[in-house]
């Protein structure tokens, strides 16, 4: 082991926190996105002194933004290699893998045969199909939901199957064995689907509220990622909020369930209590479903200033010889058109007590590179992608 090996890698992904467009963002119809620049504007003024302080401002500008002259963190941006900007390629791009196909899309809906099969299986029949946001297909066909007990299924431009349904009429546990059902019919071409998602309400017209019930059926990564390096050589690999299910389980070690951004922020808290060895993997999902999707500048920008007030404690709890990363899996530009992902960078935050003198890391080419630093470190396996940049560290 070199003397700059970290005994514990706090990893945090703000769920879609973008920092502008991507050298490709035309290639995805995405000229112009800019999550964290245009929020800030929107909120005429973004207040995230912690982050600020780390070196958020050494990599991007943005409206109460404040210039930080010698920042903590080590700090640079990263570009997405593969060819998508959905949650699972970010992440797993992120653990070293390039996914250069992407996953099947159906704007269009679903072909019949599969919506057939769905039927015949459940016994129930199939409202929607179609694209839709997740709310506002709730108002559309809830009350029919509610009436007949047909499944909504929707989709969106990220690969998904999302089936709701009221948790009176079709109680959660149902749901997810239909999620299951259909998870198994579309694990292989034509479909090769990226994740069902089973997505539970409740309330009545008008006043429907998904719960936290929300269970993701994901794809088992295409490769073997540092997490399963990880966990194959004895490491803890520990993952917060949807990690586990973006990775189906592969290279999880222990999972904690998290309801909201500031529950992924005490989790993240208990597992700074623990004594391991290994790695402390956070989503936070909010960001992304609460205010990305949903098209709230507002909101986000609220919740990004929730989230930095609790940075000061997290900094606090770290030990001499740990290491946070911080960092993201896509943009979800809440002012930009359509309700879907943006190509954008993503921010690169490394903060530890015993980096004396932080300095860039530059743009990096992908993602990966979080990945090959996690996996030189822990001296396991450095995946197929991605350069380390442990020995930037100093
Ligand atoms: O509009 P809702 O249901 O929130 O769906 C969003 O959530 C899905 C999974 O994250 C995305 O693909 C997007 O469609
Ligand atoms: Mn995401
Ligand atoms: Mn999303």
């Amino acid at each position: 082991m070199t003397s700059h090996n970290f005994k514990r890698i706090f990893l945090i992904v703000m769920d879609s926190v973008g920092i502008g467009e991507a050298p490709d963002a035309a290639e995805f119809n995405d000229n112009g996105a800019d999550t964290l620049g245009h929020i800030a504007e929107k909120m005429k003024g973004l207040h995230m002194p912690n982050m600020d302080k780390l070196g958020l401002t050494k990599v991007k500008e943005y409206m109460g933004g404040q210039e930080t002259i010698s920042p903590l963190a080590y700090f640079g941006k990263m570009a997405e290699l593969s060819a998508g900007k959905d949650t699972m390629t970010g992440h797993w791009e992120i653990m070293g893998l390039h996914i250069d196909k992407p996953f099947r899309t159906f704007p269009d809906g679903f072909p019949p045969a599969l919506i057939n099969e769905i039927e015949e299986k459940t016994g129930r029949k199939v409202l929607g199909n179609k694209a839709a946001s997740g709310t506002e297909i709730l108002d559309e066909l809830g009350e029919e939901h509610v009436k007949t007990g047909d499944l909504i299924i929707y989709t969106s431009a990220d690969s998904v199957l999302q089936i709701a349904a009221h948790e009176e009429v079709i109680p959660p546990k149902e749901l997810w064995e239909i999620c299951e059902m259909a998870r198994e019919m579309t694990l292989e071409d034509p479909y090769m689907i990226g994740r069902v998602i089973a997505r539970p309400f409740i309330g009545t017209p008008n006043n429907w509220e998904r719960t936290p019930n929300r269970h993701d059926y994901a794809l088992k990564p295409f490769g073997r990622t540092v997490m399963n390096e990880l966990a194959d050589s004895g490491f803890d690999s520990i993952s917060i909020g949807k990690i586990s299910d973006i990775f189906d389980g592969e290279g999880v070690t222990e999972s904690l369930r998290t309801e909201s951004n500031m529950d992924g922020m005490d989790k993240l808290e208990e597992t700074l209590e623990m004594d391991f060895t290994g790695l402390s993997f956070l989503n936070l999902v909010d960001f992304d479903a609460k205010f990305g999707h949903r098209r709230d500048p507002i909101g986000y920008g609220k919740a990004l200033e929730e989230y930095d007030a609790r940075l000061p404690k997290v900094m606090e709890m770290l030990r001499e010889d740990d290491l946070l990363i911080i960092t993201a899996d896509h943009g979800n530009d809440p002012v930009h058109h359509g309700t879907d992902h943006t190509r954008e960078f993503v921010p690169l935050l490394a903060y530890s007590k015993k980096l004396q003198k932080p300095a860039s890391l530059n743009t990096r080419a992908t993602f990966a590179d979080v990945g090959a630093t996690i996996a030189e470190n822990f001296n396991v396996k450095i995946p197929q992608h991605g350069t380390s940049f442990l020995a930037d560290l100093k």
